[in-house]
């Protein structure tokens, strides 16, 4: 039976996402979609700041979440086609040195050491000595899954197959970079579900596993997304987002939303509880306004899971919805005008692996910085005032460095005490010496705007993929007969792709 009236509360990402995809599959639904904020897009933010310097201005595009995306998701894709941004795409090619290159910060070390990007660099890598010995041996370890085991941390994991250093270093590292967590705590199934399943396909091996893969994926069937021809436009594309930033991807889906005839999108709607109408299969919403509850005969929700815990009746209570440790992350934006040498080589940007100690108050706090002006330089726009003192845009002197660095995550003390840590008297110092360069080289910054992503990533503990079954299991049954669905980064991926996708297939069983 076609839905009446679909609910879809919160809108970040996949709210609205979900929102766009079932108002173009049930045109005869009514669709709301509700969201506590006055502004859309959730963890999606990109603001411009105008910057001086002499006669160079410059309005530079900065993120405080997601910043770039990958063309592997299909999903992406096809709302870009669908949402008309294919002129408003920048890219980053899969040559660029920011593609390419990307460094390491060992903490007890000065300066940056290099990650091999291709096997040949591997063993010219001050790294080699770790790498190629544990990547040698791991084919011809025995099968050491623990025979009953369905999931375990990704650190166990690497660990088990890679020995403790490569999980401590390069493990630990990856995880701060996507999850800003414990790799001790992370569910390998979850977050890396390919590496479990390659150990499975390789019959104990994960690198014998991907061998054995690449004849599988080249087999693969298409799918039902509508590309047009944006899938020519990511050729040789490394990563990309838009001219005004990550955040064109919501504003653009508000936009749609808004032109909807069947989609109401209300804002400033804090929902306060879900209760089951007596005698019918309806569900009414509570709001925190003075409004009527909301009736909907579907709800998709993609609020936090713990979020969605305090809404719940308590005869009718959820499982597993409070087991997600969220992750939180403070950004500090910073811009520093031209310089005549580089503050920091061409490339991605660096991450920093969990210290020896583990994550103590003494610290750093560091878990990475990315060298932004190296991807997407284009999003900055630049304008030199001539002695006539009219300006134009154009390329000047030189340009702006933006870049970011990011605390917190399992160094929980920066966030316990985030304004005191994150001064520029503290950060500088540290900026010069990951870089390994002296701190009379960096220039006083232009800009330097600190931000606390407050629970920003749901980090999956180890069991998720169980529990998140259970979840799924217990919303098939009475009384929520499989018209409410739960999804987003909470129960599903975690990258904007991810959560595109999750909101895409909101509601696909209805
Ligand atoms: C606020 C900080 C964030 C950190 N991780 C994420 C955010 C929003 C989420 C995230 N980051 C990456 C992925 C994987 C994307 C994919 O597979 O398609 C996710 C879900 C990878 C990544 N990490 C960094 C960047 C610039 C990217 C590319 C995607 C993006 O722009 O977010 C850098 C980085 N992120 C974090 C840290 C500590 C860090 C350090 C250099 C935390």
């Amino acid at each position: 039976m076609v839905p009446s009236h679909i609910a879809v509360l919160g809108g970040g990402i996949t709210g609205l996402s979900a929102a766009y995809h079932l108002a173009r599959r049930f045109p005869s639904s009514r669709i709301t979609l509700l969201e506590k904020e006055r502004r859309l897009g959730g963890w999606l933010r990109s603001e411009r700041v105008e910057v001086t310097h002499g006669a160079d201005r410059a309005d530079v595009l900065l993120e405080s979440g997601p910043r770039t995306l990958r063309p592997n998701s299909k999903a992406l894709l096809e709302l870009i086609h669908l949402l008309g941004l294919r002129d408003s795409l920048i890219t980053t090619p899969v040559t660029s040195p920011a593609a390419t290159r990307r460094f390491l910060h060992i903490p007890g070390t000065k300066g940056l050491t290099a990650l091999p990007s291709s096997p040949r660099s591997l063993f010219t890598s001050p790294l080699a000595r770790l790498l190629i010995p544990s990547i040698l041996r791991e084919p011809w370890i025995k099968p050491n899954r623990p025979h009953d085991a369905d999931d375990e941390s990704f650190d166990a994991f690497v660990s088990r197959r890679f020995g403790n250093e490569v999980a401590r270093v390069f493990g630990s590292a990856l995880v701060h970079g996507i999850y800003a967590a414990d790799s001790r705590e992370l569910s390998v199934r979850a977050a890396f579900p390919t590496l479990w399943e390659a150990e499975e396909r390789g019959k104990g091996s994960v690198l014998k596993g991907f061998l054995k893969r690449r004849k599988d994926v080249r087999s693969k069937e298409g799918d039902d997304y509508e590309l047009g021809d944006v899938v020519v436009a990511m050729k040789g594309v490394s990563v990309y987002s838009f001219r005004d930033g990550i955040e064109t991807l919501a504003t653009r889906l508000a936009k749609a939303l808004h032109h909807a005839s069947n989609v109401t999108v209300r804002t400033t709607q804090q929902v306060t509880g879900l209760c089951f109408v007596h005698g019918s299969s309806d569900i009414d919403i509570s709001l925190s306004s003075s409004q009527p509850p909301l009736r909907a005969s579907h709800i998709v929700s993609t609020l936090p899971l713990p979020t969605l815990s305090t809404l719940l009746p308590s005869s009718h209570i959820l499982p597993h919805l409070t087991a997600t440790k969220p992750s939180s992350v403070v950004v500090i934006n910073i811009i520093f005008p031209p310089t005549s040498t580089p503050i920091h080589p061409p490339g991605f940007g660096y991450l920093v692996p969990r210290p020896v100690e583990g994550y103590t108050e003494e610290n750093e706090g560091v878990l990475g910085t990315v060298f932004d002006s190296a991807a997407l330089d284009a999003q900055d726009v630049y304008y030199h005032s001539s002695r006539t003192g009219r300006g134009s845009q154009e390329q000047s002197g030189g340009r702006f460095t933006k870049l970011t660095m990011m605390l917190g995550g399992p160094h929980t003390h920066i966030l316990n005490n985030t304004s005191q840590s994150t001064t520029p008297s503290r950060m500088l110092p540290l900026l010069a010496s990951h870089l390994g360069i002296p701190l009379s080289s960096l220039p006083p910054p232009l800009h330097f705007r600190v931000t606390l992503q407050k629970d920003c990533i749901p980090a999956p503990r180890v069991g998720h993929v169980r529990r998140m079954e259970e979840l799924k299991d217990a919303l098939k049954r009475g009384p929520w007969n499989g018209r409410v669905e739960v999804v987003g980064a909470g129960v599903g991926g975690v990258s904007v792709g991810d959560c595109v996708r999750a909101g895409r297939e909101a509601g696909r069983g209805w």
